[in-house]
């Protein structure tokens, strides 16, 4: 569960004031999510979503967040807005964190995704690549290689306590990655977190991306390693290449992979595998017990870790070469 900090009804309202949603009629915490606070909010004019935005979330980077989010859904990407204020401000304050109202999304997010979803998912975020053409702000990936080794160092010295050997393995892993990772790939804006969570749909059409807070300018295929990492392995562990190949043929249709980029990809999805299990590992060792947050299992990221150091080709995750540029 999600809600690290409670508001009282009366600073709710006194927060609404300077909005132009009419007047609140119910209003109630989101359970889901990790990052920020959620309360789903009922109004005479509609539903929206209020975010407290929460300590990690660092203040100076919500002006690219809500930024990008306007751009996207000026180019036609379907994802939340967040509404301005009678005097223009994107964000107010609330039980002393910085908050926003942003636009209800309609749909669901999928427990148990096929090919047909992995397949749209792969063209979202190919257009999401495409929107964030010419967004003006930018915000280096605080996890990507340069990061992970500070974070490695927060939860080296208690790694075994999760599993034996943990220590070495990564350790080398990270040498490894830092000794090799690509430097001059296409860059852009990434979403860098688009996990079954983040992607809503409505009777099998994919109906918008949400959760934009981990989003940067990064390489773009980076966001394919994470996405393929997120959605095209099964609950017992293995690759399926059928929903790889169809995230892959979905990205292709509408921004294809260049040759350098589809070489990269194996050593990117490394890369991503490493990056979440090493903030899963370090918040579950220093997560307080009874903390109203799931957990997320470090060790499953491991296993995604371990798989990609067999492959050497994108030929394993589905890619063929008749979808590339
Ligand atoms: N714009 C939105 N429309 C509808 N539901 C939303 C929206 N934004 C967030 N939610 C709900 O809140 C949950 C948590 O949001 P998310 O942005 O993933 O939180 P966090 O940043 O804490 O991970 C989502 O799973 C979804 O149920
Ligand atoms: N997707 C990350 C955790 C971040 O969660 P979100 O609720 O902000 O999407 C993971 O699975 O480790």
């Amino acid at each position: 569960m999600a809600v690290y900090t409670d508001i009282t009804e009366d600073d709710l309202k006194q927060f609404l004031s300077a909005y132009d949603v009419g007047q609140l009629t119910s209003y109630k915490g989101i359970a889901e999510g990790v990052e920020n606070t959620n309360f789903l909010l009922h109004t005479t004019s509609g539903a929206y979503i209020l975010t407290l935005y929460e300590k990690r979330v660092d203040r100076n980077d919500l002006p690219f967040f809500l930024g990008l989010m306007h751009h996207l859904a000026e180019r036609g990407l379907s994802c939340p807005l967040p509404l301005p204020r009678a005097d223009g401000a994107l964000l107010g304050e609330l039980s002393g964190r910085p908050a926003a109202v942003i636009s209800f999304l309609e749909g669901m997010w999928l427990r148990k995704p096929e090919a047909k979803h992995c397949r749209e998912v792969g063209r979202a975020l190919a257009q999401m690549h495409v929107a964030g053409e010419g967004f003006e702000i930018t915000r280096r990936n605080a996890l990507s290689v340069d990061g992970w080794r500070p974070l490695w160092n927060n939860s080296r010295d208690r790694a075994d306590e999760v599993q034996e050997g943990l220590r070495e393995e990564i350790s080398s892993e990270l040498d490894a990655l830092e000794a090799q990772w690509p430097k001059d790939l296409r860059a852009g804006v990434i979403h860098a977190d688009l996990f079954p969570d983040n992607v809503f749909f409505l009777n099998d059409e994919l109906s918008g991306l949400i959760d934009f807070y981990f989003a940067c300018n990064d390489f773009l295929v980076y966001d394919v390693a994470v996405c393929l990492n997120a959605w095209c392995f099964e609950k017992d562990g293995s690759f399926n290449i059928t929903k790889g190949t169809a995230l892959l043929a979905g990205y292709n249709a509408v921004r294809p992979l260049s040759p350098e980029e589809v070489e990269a990809l194996p050593l990117l999805c490394r890369g991503s595998a490493l990056r979440f299990f090493l903030t899963r590992l370090y918040d579950w060792l220093m997560t307080p017990p009874g903390a109203l947050v799931v957990k997320k299992d470090p060790i499953e990221y491991l296993k995604k870790l371990q798989f990609h150091r067999t492959v050497r080709s994108a030929a394993a995750y589905g890619f063929r070469k008749a979808d590339a540029a």
